[in-house]
């Protein structure tokens, strides 16, 4: 264990897809293999494997687990059975898990003793896309011998020559595959030019220099192949109680402030972040990102893509099953939660017949029946009328106060969240530029003249009479606020 580690100093870079990545360059690679499988003529009787030769490259790609491997290999099989004109096709499900573990075992083993190059040639996938054919097409045929009772003959003199010449055929398909693969999903981002530069955390001790909810310490984040940051040295802590909201110009990075605070940025996104993000004191590159959702919950703006399932009782039910609730707890957990979000009642109805409203209220209950301590909203209102603004604000504010649970709201539209806020952060440009009260962040948006039209209007008139020469005894946020202060004027 390394101790002490600056966090000032600390880099992370990860390729994108995260945790699915591999699930994803094997889902393409093995649907390229189908095509080439069924389009791809035979020569003297000989084609390549195509679906081994296309899992042999995702393997080396993504380099997954042994296990993830076999069910690499175990879709491969499916696919081949499902396509195969063959009278015995099931071999397959026993010979392309054992390809894919060896293909695995192969860039695990040879990957470590260092780069096979002749010039500027590559020969793993050679070595791989041959070898990973032998097991795979040796296990195949030795199951076809036993099953058929074939002459032992038939065997050695012709099924095995065969698997020889389509292994080498694999050998040399592999490597013609898997170079255009590589700098084609590079340039998405889903892999490094040079594999093994993703950089771990594992065994640092990273702590934050602040007890915070949340604590951003130093922090740069550049997304994939980007070269300049969209976040840029942002320090912020967030208290436990606070009712933050982050606002700002189009693309200033709210958003990708608030997928760092989920993890997501870097883990899913990918790229490179400097400095570091705490979650109740955990720092999040050492954090898996459904682990860091109990302690941190997400609602988006585009909150229907959160909701899963058929009825109000089984999306809140569902993100408890998913949690190891047992059927007791996900029923008490369940009342609480839909008392806290005013949906009591309302369990067996169809989502799809819920109001705008409801459903972001549904999409907030779901994130807290795992009973998270923090709730950050991107934009929650953008879909929702002026009125399902003022009850959606509400509703948060009242799990604010009453139920202390610490908000971080992002919106362009502060009017109806500034009343519940005790700060307001602006940020331009990957900075933030004010961190203040709520009415200190208003000015100073206000006098350097930065994304004015999002100030409440009543706000401005504020500023406007006292720059008039007027005096009140306290900044106006509200019609209640601006009525107080005229009247203290007025007597
Ligand atoms: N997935 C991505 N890949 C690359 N660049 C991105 C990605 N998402 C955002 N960016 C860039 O990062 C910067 C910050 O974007 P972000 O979405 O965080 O801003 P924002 O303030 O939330 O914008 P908006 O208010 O329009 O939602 C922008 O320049 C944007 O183009």
């Amino acid at each position: 264990m390394e101790r002490g580690k600056d966090v000032a100093k600390l880099v992370y870079t990860h390729v994108q897809g995260g945790q699915f990545r591999w699930v994803t360059v094997s889902t393409l690679m093995l649907a390229l293999g189908t095509i080439l499988h069924l389009v791809s003529p035979s020569v003297a009787g000989v084609t390549p494997n195509w679906t081994t030769a296309t899992y042999c490259v995702a393997i080396h790609l993504t380099r997954p687990t042994y296990r993830q491997s076999v069910g690499i290999g175990l879709v491969a099989a499916l696919i081949n059975v499902m396509t195969s004109k063959s009278a015995f096709p099931y071999g397959n499900l026993f010979s392309e898990p054992a390809g894919a573990l060896t293909c695995a075992i192969l860039v695990s083993l040879l990957g470590r003793m260092g780069s096979f190059k002749l010039g500027k040639l590559e020969l793993l996938p050679f070595i791989t896309g041959f070898l990973s054919t032998v097991a795979s097409g040796g296990v195949f045929v030795t199951i076809l011998y036993w099953v058929l009772g074939l002459p032992t003959a038939v065997y050695v003199n012709a099924m095995w020559p065969m698997v020889l010449m389509v292994s080498l055929c694999n050998g040399i398909v592999t490597p013609l595959l898997y170079v255009p693969a590589k700098h084609l999903f590079a340039r998405r981002g889903y892999v490094t030019d040079k594999m093994g530069t993703t950089d771990s955390h594992e065994g640092l001790i990273i702590t934050p220099a602040h007890d915070a909810k949340i604590s951003i310490e130093h922090f740069n984040y550049y997304y994939t192949k980007a070269t300049t940051p969209a976040i840029k040295n942002i320090n912020l802590q967030v208290n436990e109680g606070d009712f933050l909201v982050v606002t700002g110009p189009a693309g200033c990075g709210k958003s990708t402030l608030c997928m760092a605070m989920t993890g997501a940025v870097p883990k899913f996104y990918g790229g490179r972040m400097e400095g570091m993000v705490f979650v109740n004191g955990k720092a999040t590159t050492q954090v898996e990102i459904p682990d860091l959702a109990t302690e941190i919950g997400v609602v988006m703006a585009d909150y229907d893509t959160q909701l899963v399932t058929m009825t109000v009782g089984e999306e809140v039910a569902f993100a408890m099953e998913n949690r190891g609730y047992s059927p007791e707890q996900i029923k008490e957990r369940s009342a609480a939660v839909f008392k806290q979000v005013g949906l009591e009642g309302m369990e067996e109805r169809k989502i799809t017949s819920l109001s705008g409203g409801q459903r972001q209220r549904l999409a907030i209950a779901s994130v807290l029946a795992t009973d998270p301590s923090i709730l950050v909203l991107d934009e929650p209102t953008s879909s929702l009328d002026p009125e399902g603004t003022a009850e959606l604000y509400k509703l948060v504010g009242t799990l604010n106060r009453e139920h202390g649970i610490t908000v971080v709201v992002i919106d362009h539209d502060l009017h109806a969240v500034l009343p519940y806020a005790n700060r307001l952060v602006l940020m331009v440009d990957g900075e933030i530029r004010s961190d203040a009260d709520v009415p200190t962040t208003l000015r100073y948006m206000y006098e350097h003249d930065i994304y004015v039209d999002a100030l409440p209007s009543i706000f401005v008139t504020y500023l406007r009479l006292e720059a008039a020469g007027y005096t009140f005894p306290a900044p106006w946020l509200s019609v209640a606020a601006a009525k107080k202060g005229l009247t203290s004027v007025v007597h």
